[in-house]
């Protein structure tokens, strides 16, 4: 499971910086705007030259409305700026045809400029609260549009989690969806510690994080901090360790 981190500043990620060696992926927000709120393009071009060259960095296009051709062309500005992640999420869009018509032109407008860019369509765990597509739609979304991978967050951040709103077995449903599809599957929402048993017994890729590894659990107030960065990564490595042993004793 890869771990994406996501910093809000420069500031920040020079914690992600010094975290390096225990992430695999550095993702450029603006939790003000958003839960994938779009930070400005020179925030991007200035992470992208602070953080190692050998990790990527990702870029959140927005909470995005059914605006096909504005939010293609946001998207090729978080290309231009040296995201080579381009996450979206689906916030406005009602219906899976709304989606894909948003995430062809991300792909289009994203591919045409680097064509080893990786496209991630990201449907809300708690779509019910918003009103837009159903989570278990995102792997079809996502592999119709040309998506490399289907993601899943929380829209509202107010201290309920991904599993509250998704639980586990509807988790592992949408990650088997996003594999048959040939897709990463890509799990956020307010994930802490105490979840990574699962999310690895699910098969999950890339688990994405802030609030856990900023201080006192805080996205909003707390910075990111590198020693919460590095005891997350300890933990993943540990559940990964353990389920492969459980595997392999499984016969
Ligand atoms: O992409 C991941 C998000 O930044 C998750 O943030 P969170 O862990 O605070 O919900």
């Amino acid at each position: 499971m890869l771990l994406l981190i996501s910093p809000d500043s420069v500031e920040e990620a020079l914690g992600c910086e010094r975290a390096a060696e225990h992430l695999d992926i550095v993702d450029v927000k603006k939790p003000d705007e958003g839960s994938l709120g779009a930070n400005f393009p020179w925030v991007i071009r200035q992470i992208r030259d602070v953080v190692p060259a050998d990790k990527p960095v990702s870029a959140t296009v927005g909470d995005v409305p059914y605006k096909p051709g504005t939010v293609a062309q946001a998207a090729l500005g978080a290309a231009v700026s040296g995201a080579t992640y381009i996450k979206v999420g689906l916030y406005g869009c009602t219906t899976p045809e709304q989606a894909v018509d948003v995430m062809r032109g991300v792909v289009r407008a994203v591919k045409d400029y680097r064509p080893d860019a990786f496209v991630v369509a990201s449907g809300y765990a708690d779509a019910h609260r918003i009103g837009c597509v159903n989570p278990l739609a995102v792997p079809d979304i996502a592999r119709r549009s040309g998506s490399d991978a289907a993601m899943l967050d929380t829209a509202i951040k107010d201290g309920t989690r991904l599993f509250d709103h998704v639980p586990h077995d509807v988790c592992a449903e949408f990650v088997r969806l996003a594999h048959d599809a040939g897709l990463l599957a890509a799990l956020a929402g307010s994930v802490k510690v105490g979840d990574l048993g699962a999310l690895t017994r699910i098969g999950t890729d890339i688990v994405g994080v802030r609030g856990a590894v900023c201080e006192g659990g805080d996205r909003d107030t707390g910075r990111i901090q590198p020693h919460l960065v590095a005891a997350f990564r300890a933990e993943m490595d540990r559940h990964a360790r353990e389920y492969a042993a459980a595997v392999a004793a499984a016969g």
